[in-house]
């Protein structure tokens, strides 16, 4: 679906356009009404920001663009010559780096550069999208008009729309802010990737509170080592791009990123010292205290499972704060379920006793960190067999695959190994890597059992299978796709929700329907 436009905008001439990046202005007194980089998504009146990419540049759609209406190219030089020599008749604003310019060019067509909507926004490897979840159902439940953008999906108001990226590029974003704002919508609460930061998606963007959850392992294919990914993820702690920090120094890069910050930060975590600290509270491992400054002192509970996602909680109860919340009121906002799509998301099968069915889990963990946490927070509960289904995405970070596959045999009692998005890459040769790091846990003498099945379907019902004779004392978790609603194999996206797979494998294996 076409992500929103707002309705009312006033059309930018071209010429304050070129003004505002000081580049020379184009001999046309055209006025745009919309900005984009996707030639797909051209609206007549747009402003096509044609960028050079790692498989194309923009400027070789030049045709299409005008053909749909577009009112304008904003381009480097490279696409400004390839423009010419296509003859494409456009007026052209040119810059040495359109993509740094984009989110002030959008900002100024959408009207958002004085935004009248508070701004929360989430980086970090693990949770982002849980807490904005968390933040965004208790800001409602104080009875703000809340928006919300991350990996699932947008939502304005009561509006949802599917997400496609986890943070939007530029043009999209102001323009849902611009809907938002228009909407009356006081407060955005948004996941911030670490390609959003690289890319300049969130420039012209600035957070009230910024959040940084945690570092780990991943997006090593796009980042070039763990301090690139870092320096991403810090950039988001800088005056252009937050006024507050809510750093968690649960792990070291937390701490460096305390230390490192360009603006502001708190800190929160487990540790002495922090200023909002959270400390478990005896025997209900959900159930915490959070203490903080100004004599802030809540007994909170979290109501999703694992250890982690207390932290998430804490981190949203001391944001809300932070946004400018009552801190009692925030605490008890925060206490509701979110209900937060394919994140420990139990799958049960109705008409069957809860007894007689393994408890199943559908989780997003697709990095080393996230899968040991996953299933270290499903152990306790689990007296019998710990099965974990997982894979690792194609065409993504390839040194992750192994780590991902020994976290899975650290814990667990059986690992099915599968498919996860192949994309363009041979499925075998990512089950192999993941099953290297299975095999080196095994090697080490943990009696861990695996299997390889690449059939993700196959997959889950084969890890359903093996352990429903034991009934609700063992778990079947499936991890990695979470919300996903696809499998991408080759570029075909075949339709897949491991939800519904997994309580088909239910009903198989329970004898609910005939096989
Ligand atoms: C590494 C990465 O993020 N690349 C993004 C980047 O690609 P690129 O600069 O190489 O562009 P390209 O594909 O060569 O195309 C060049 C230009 O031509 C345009 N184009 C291209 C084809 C066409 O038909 N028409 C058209 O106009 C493109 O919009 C682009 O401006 O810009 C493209 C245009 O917006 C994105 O589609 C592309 O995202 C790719 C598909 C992607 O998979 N990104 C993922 C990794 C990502 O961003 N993930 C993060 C984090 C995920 C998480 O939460 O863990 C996210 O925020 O989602
Ligand atoms: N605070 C946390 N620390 C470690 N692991 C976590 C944390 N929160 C969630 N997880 C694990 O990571 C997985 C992904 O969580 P979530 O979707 O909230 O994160 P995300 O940062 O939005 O991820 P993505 O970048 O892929 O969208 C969860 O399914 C869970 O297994
Ligand atoms: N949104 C992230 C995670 C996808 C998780 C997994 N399902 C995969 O395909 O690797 C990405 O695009 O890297
Ligand atoms: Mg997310």
């Amino acid at each position: 679906m076409a992500s929103p436009r707002p309705t009312s905008l006033r059309p930018t001439p071209l010429r304050e356009v070129s003004t505002l990046l000081g580049a020379p202005g184009p001999a046309s007194d055209v006025a745009v009404t919309g900005v984009t980089l996707d030639s797909r998504a051209v609206r007549p009146g747009d402003l096509y920001a044609a960028l050079p990419g790692a498989r194309a540049h923009g400027a070789d759609f030049g045709a299409q663009v005008a053909e749909a209406g577009a009112a304008a190219v904003l381009t480097d030089p490279a696409g400004a010559e390839r423009l010419t020599a296509a003859g494409v008749d456009l007026p052209v604003v040119v810059v040495e780096a359109p993509r740094a310019v984009l989110g002030a060019v959008a900002a100024r067509v959408y009207g958002t550069e004085d935004l009248p909507v508070r701004m929360v926004g989430i980086t970090g490897t693990n949770g982002k999208t849980t807490t904005a979840y968390l933040v965004h159902s208790a800001l409602t439940a104080l009875g703000h008009s809340v928006g919300l953008i991350g990996t699932v999906e947008t939502r304005i108001g009561d509006e949802r729309v599917g997400s496609v990226r986890t943070t939007p590029e530029a043009p999209e974003l102001h323009a849902l802010l611009a809907v938002m704002a228009e909407r009356g919508l006081d407060t955005c609460v948004m996941e911030v990737s670490s390609h959003a930061l690289a890319q300049h998606r969130v420039d012209g963007v600035v957070y009230d509170v910024a959040l940084f959850t945690n570092l780990s392992r991943d997006h090593l294919d796009f980042h070039a080592d763990m301090d690139d990914y870092f320096a991403a993820k810090a950039s988001l702690f800088t005056p252009e791009r937050a006024r507050l920090g809510l750093v968690c120094t649960d792990d070291d890069w937390g701490g460096r990123l305390a230390r490192e910050a360009g603006v502001p930060v708190r800190t929160i975590g487990h540790t002495e010292g922090v200023d909002w600290r959270v400390a478990v509270d005896g025997a209900d491992p959900a159930a915490f205290r959070l203490t903080g400054p100004d004599g802030v002192d809540l007994h909170l509970r979290s109501s999703l499972p694992g250890d982690f996602n207390v932290t998430n909680t804490a981190m949203a109860a001391a944001a809300l704060v932070l946004a400018g919340e009552d801190p009692a009121r925030a605490g008890d906002a925060v206490l509701a379920d979110p209900h937060v799509p394919g994140r420990m998301e139990r799958v049960v099968l109705d008409g069957v006793p809860a007894g007689d069915q393994p408890l199943a889990v559908v989780d997003y963990a697709h990095t080393p960190d996230a899968i040991a946490a996953a299933l270290h927070a499903l152990r306790p509960s689990t007296p019998g067999t710990l099965v974990c289904v997982t894979g690792a995405g194609g065409d993504r970070d390839r040194d992750k695959r192994a780590a991902m596959g020994a976290a899975a045999a650290e814990v667990a009692d059986l690992v099915v190994v599968t498919d996860d998005n192949p994309r363009s890459e041979d499925p075998a040769v990512i089950r192999a890597a993941v099953l290297e790091g299975v095999e080196s846990v095994r090697s080490g003498g943990r009696a861990v059992r695996v299997v390889e099945v690449g059939d993700r379907r196959e997959a889950v019902r084969e890890a359903v299978s093996a352990v429903a004779a034991e009934g609700s004392s063992a778990t079947v978790a499936v991890v990695g796709k979470g919300h996903e609603r696809g499998q991408d194999v080759a570029g075909v996206v075949h339709p897949f929700d491991d939800r519904d797979e997994l309580r088909e494998a239910l009903a198989l294996a329970l004898g609910v329907v005939a096989p």
